[in-house]
């Protein structure tokens, strides 16, 4: 599938972040990982999660990378900031069910975790079963999608 994957977190999700960067480049699904912070021990370190989300759905919507996977206390703010983007579709899931349907039903591109709320085995294996879904633009989701894009266009 070769999927640009852009991380990143706040300090809050530095640790998960790490990890899951770590197994996304272990990934063969993943072509390249683009972590765009926070930094351990880096001067980055405190950047506030508006900064990093944004940034990360800039990188969606410039076609810089395919998806994201965000990380801060609760998931909440990341998923706020990215989707402030337009175009962009950015979800806090914390279950199997929900990641799915977060994709096949919403079409989302980013995926934001709460390193604060979810356990750290979990949060890995709910990132890999995320990656294995694809959008079906045939499917009868498409058109629900399609009035987000098309609310967006006005
Ligand atoms: O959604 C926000 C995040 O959980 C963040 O990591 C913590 O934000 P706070 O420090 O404002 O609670």
């Amino acid at each position: 599938m070769n999927y640009r994957i852009v991380v990143g977190c706040d300090d809050a999700g530095l640790d998960y972040k790490e990890q899951i960067a770590a197994d996304l480049r272990a990934d063969p699904r993943v072509a390249e990982v683009i972590d765009l912070g926070v930094h351990r021990g880096a001067e980055d370190v405190h950047r506030p999660y508006p900064e990093i989300g944004l940034a990360a759905g800039e990188a969606i919507r410039d076609g810089k990378a395919d998806r994201a996977v965000l990380v801060c206390g609760t998931g909440i703010g990341m998923a706020l900031s990215a989707n402030k983007v337009a175009g962009v579709r950015a979800t806090t899931a914390h279950d199997s069910f929900s990641v799915e349907r977060s994709v096949l039903s919403n079409n989302c591109q980013v995926l934001t975790l709460g390193q604060r709320v979810v356990g750290l085995e979990l949060a890995r294996r709910l990132v890999a079963e995320w990656l294995g879904y694809t959008f079906d633009e045939r499917s009868a989701s498409a058109a629900k999608v399609s009035l987000i894009s098309e609310y967006e266009r006005c």
